[in-house]
């Protein structure tokens, strides 16, 4: 969806290292945004986009590696050819729908976001015709959503997954993150540092669901505490929508992990709109004023 940054290149890099060919492609997919989502603000940048994109083209010929071959953008027309493309739960047009695994979690709190995933992603797929489409693990449904839906429409390709950017203090790289400014991204660490505390928990052979997340649950909760009670001037609240602790093919929440399995450990927050913004401080793109959505995951690897 461009706003590229580097989780974006290095999925490329990897494509680069696979396959001699890598088309790019940089669309705002309407249907993937519920009606109240960020839609009109999505960050877009395409000139940036294509200056990054020529910069890593000229580094993959320094490299025996593949190179960027095409960068497809197509217009909102082709992409939706004949009925104008819906964001309503009850919208008319094609889609593809993957249940239940688009319904949990992250389609739960956006019910019409894995319809418009799933949907983009079969266009795009069958336009271009890849070998390997490459997608970040940050968006560790929409992985699972995507290998299901390959799976059960016979596409002849595979999906290879990109390991997560993060920057420092461990934020995990997304387009949205320049809605955060400062202050709310220093505080929106703590949804890496819980997952990352509860992970701890699994490595330390804890395999029940309350062993595991009660961790999570603590580190989100003082932070809250902590951001409470702060004057408005100085915090960032936020408000947690879910820590889940799920099987890595059905997504279904777990009361035990399974060691021959393993599991997914998941998280969203809400970072809510800066209170009292002061002069001079940055409050990121849009001013603090919008609530921003974070997700993030860790994958516990099966033991046995
Ligand atoms: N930090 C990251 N590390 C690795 N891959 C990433 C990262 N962030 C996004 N990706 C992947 O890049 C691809 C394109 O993602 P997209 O354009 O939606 O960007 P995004 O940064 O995830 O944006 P958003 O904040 O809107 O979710 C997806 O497969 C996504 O999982
Ligand atoms: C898969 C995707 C390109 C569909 O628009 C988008 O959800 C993304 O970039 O993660
Ligand atoms: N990477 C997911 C795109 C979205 O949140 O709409």
């Amino acid at each position: 969806m461009g706003a590229l940054h580097d989780g974006h290149l290095s999925l490329m890099r990897q494509a680069a290292q696979e396959n001699s060919d890598v088309f790019v492609s940089i669309y705002v997919n309407p249907t993937q945004f519920g009606v109240n989502e960020d839609l009109s603000s999505y960050p877009r940048t395409w000139d940036t986009d294509v200056a990054m994109l020529a910069e890593l083209d000229r580094e993959l010929a320094a490299s025996d590696s593949g190179r960027i071959s095409a960068i497809f953008a197509p217009t909102t027309k082709t992409m939706y050819p004949t009925l104008p493309p819906s964001s309503e739960v009850d919208g008319q047009g094609s889609f593809v729908l993957i249940t239940p695994v688009g319904s949990v979690l992250e389609g739960a709190s956006r019910p019409v976001f894995f319809r418009g995933v799933a949907t983009v992603c079969m266009k795009l797929f069958n336009i271009v015709q890849p070998e390997r489409a490459y997608f970040g693990q940050k968006d560790v449904q929409q992985t699972v959503v995507i290998r299901r839906m390959v799976q059960d429409f016979h596409l002849p390709m595979d999906i290879r997954i990109g390991v997560t950017r993060r920057e420092l203090g461990g934020l995990a790289m997304s387009s949205r993150n320049v809605y955060l400014g400062a202050r709310r991204r220093a505080v929106a660490t703590v949804l890496s540092q819980a997952l990352m505390r509860a992970e701890e928990q699994y490595h330390n052979g804890k395999r029940s669901r309350g062993d595991i997340l009660w961790a999570a649950n603590d580190i989100a909760n003082s932070k809250m505490l902590e951001q409470d009670e702060l004057p408005p001037s100085k915090r960032a609240r936020f408000e947690v929508d879910y820590i889940s602790l799920a099987d890595p093919d059905s997504l279904e929440e777990l009361e035990d992990v399974d060691e021959t399995r393993g599991a997914i450990l998941s998280g969203a927050i809400k970072m809510m709109p800066l209170e009292e913004p002061q002069d001079g401080e940055d409050c990121g793109l849009g001013g603090g004023t919008g609530t921003v959505r974070l997700i993030d995951n860790i994958i516990l690897k099966p033991t046995k």
